[in-house]
């Protein structure tokens, strides 16, 4: 998938979703990525994460809410590897991640708020495929999401 989101945004300019005011890292071995958004919703806890980036994720994106919390990693080298077999585009975390030279060898997109070496608890805490807000854009399940260098943009439609 080759695209710019600068120009999804001229292009789209009517439909899409910007997120501002905050500061992302791109660890990913892919910088611009983008599909079919699936949300979860947790708190230091990557039970959802690790399962659901082992389901099959053709065509998605999984955006994550973990409130900002760079106190733990919600995904690593591992559960990376299993979403890149799993066909997952990438991945978006209101969070952190850790392994970050192995995320870097990976061909899938990876974007969160930093990293940070102590992975994250596992209680089976977490929600799935609800609708959550960050940097002012609410992100809807079956909605798009685009990222590269630039930014993150969502739109109610594929834009590509
Ligand atoms: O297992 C975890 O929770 C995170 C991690 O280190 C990995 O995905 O390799």
């Amino acid at each position: 998938m080759s695209f710019v989101t600068c120009d999804l945004c001229d292009d789209n300019a009517d439909i899409v979703s910007v997120v501002t005011g905050l500061h992302w890292f791109s660890y990913g071995g892919r910088a611009a990525f983008g599909g079919e958004i699936v949300t979860v919703k947790c708190f230091e806890d990557n039970s959802r994460v690790k399962e659901h980036l082992g389901t099959d994720g053709k065509g998605k994106v999984l955006v994550v809410d973990g409130g900002g919390s760079l106190r733990n990693a919600l995904i690593g080298d591992m559960i990376a590897e299993n979403a890149v077999k799993n066909g997952w585009d990438g991945v978006i975390i209101h969070g952190a991640c850790r392994d970050v030279d192995e995320l870097a060898k990976l061909d899938i997109g990876v974007l969160t708020l930093g990293c940070v070496p102590i992975k994250s608890v596992r209680r089976d805490e977490g929600q799935l495929n609800i609708d959550i807000t960050f940097g002012g854009v609410t992100f809807r399940p079956g909605e798009y999401v685009y990222a590269d260098n630039n930014g993150v943009i969502t739109a109610p439609r594929a834009l590509l």
